[in-house]
C-alpha cells in the first residue's frame, strides 16, 4: 500500500487495539482491514459462547475449556487471559507467519494481552487504546449492539472502569466520538508507525545503491 509496487522492505508490526467492551474496537478493526492488504487480523481462540452472526475461524475459534487448556499447555498461545469469566488466547502460528512476510498483525485484545505481547515482542508492538465519549454512550453502544443478554451488559459495564484504568499504558489514545474520524486517526497512526526508520529494513540497501559506499 505505502509505496505502491516499489515497496521498501519493512518489518511487520503488531498493532493492538484495546478498550472497554462496547467502545468500538471491533468495528474500527473491521474498517481498517477492509482497505488494507498489508494487515491481517489475529483471530483469537475463546471459550465464550458464539454471538448471533459470529463465525468460527473468522471472528473467533470457539473452543471448549478442555481444548483451550490443551492449546495453552502445549504453548500454542502467544498470550492468553481470563476476560469476563471466559478464556481468550492469541494463537502463535498466524502471528509468526504474517510477521515473517513483513506484514502487520491487528489484535483486538484486552490490557492483559497487551501487556504480555509488550513483554515478548517489545519493539514490534504498537498499542492503541480506544475510549468511549462517556459511560452513558458506552452503555448505549453495548445495548444497541443487541447481541448480549442484560446480565452480560451489566457485567461488562461493571468491568469498564478496570479496563479504562490501563489507558496510560498505551502509546496512543483515541476517544471514539465518530467512526469515520476515529478510523482516519487510526490509519494515520498505522502509516506513521510503518514509516519508522527502524521498521524500514530495506532502506539501507536503497541508500547504499544511490550514494555508493563512500
Ligand atoms: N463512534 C461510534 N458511534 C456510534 N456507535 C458506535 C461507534 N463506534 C462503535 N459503535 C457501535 O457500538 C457498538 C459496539 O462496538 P464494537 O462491537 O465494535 O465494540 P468493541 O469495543 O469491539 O466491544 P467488545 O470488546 O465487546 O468486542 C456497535 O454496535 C458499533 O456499531
Ligand atoms: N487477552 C486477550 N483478550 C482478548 C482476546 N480476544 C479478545 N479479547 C478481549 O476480550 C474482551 C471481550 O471480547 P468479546 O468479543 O467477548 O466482546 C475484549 O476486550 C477483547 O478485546 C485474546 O486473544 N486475548
Amino acid at each position: 500500500m505505502i509505496g505502491g509496487d516499489l515497496k521498501v522492505a519493512r518489518r511487520g508490526l503488531m498493532f493492538i487495539l484495546s478498550s472497554p467492551s462496547g467502545a468500538g474496537k471491533t468495528t474500527l478493526a473491521e474498517r481498517l482491514l477492509e482497505k488494507d492488504d498489508e494487515m491481517v487480523l489475529s483471530v483469537s481462540a475463546t471459550t465464550r459462547q458464539r454471538r448471533p452472526g459470529e463465525a468460527h475461524g473468522k471472528d473467533y475459534y470457539f473452543v471448549s475449556e478442555e481444548e483451550f487448556t490443551r492449546m495453552r499447555d502445549e504453548g500454542e498461545f502467544l498470550e492468553w487471559a481470563n476476560v469476563f469469566g471466559h478464556y481468550y488466547g492469541t494463537p502463535r502460528s498466524l502471528v509468526e507467519d504474517v510477521l515473517r512476510q513483513g506484514k502487520d498483525v491487528l489484535f483486538d485484545i484486552d490490557w492483559q494481552g497487551a501487556q504480555q505481547l509488550d513483554e515478548v515482542a517489545g519493539e514490534d508492538v504498537v498499542k492503541v487504546f480506544i475510549l468511549p465519549p462517556s459511560r452513558e454512550e458506552l452503555e448505549r453502544r453495548l445495548r444497541q449492539r443487541a447481541q448480549d443478554p442484560e446480565d452480560v451488559v451489566q457485567r461488562r459495564m461493571a468491568k469498564a472502569d478496570a479496563e479504562m484504568s490501563h489507558w496510560a499504558e498505551y502509546d496512543y489514545v483515541i476517544v471514539n466520538y465518530d467512526l469515520d474520524e476515529s478510523e482516519e486517526l487510526l490509519r494515520s497512526i498505522l502509516f506513521a508507525e510503518r514509516l519508522k526508520r527502524r521498521r524500514q529494513i530495506g532502506l539501507a540497501a536503497i541508500v547504499k545503491e544511490m550514494i555508493g559506499e563512500g
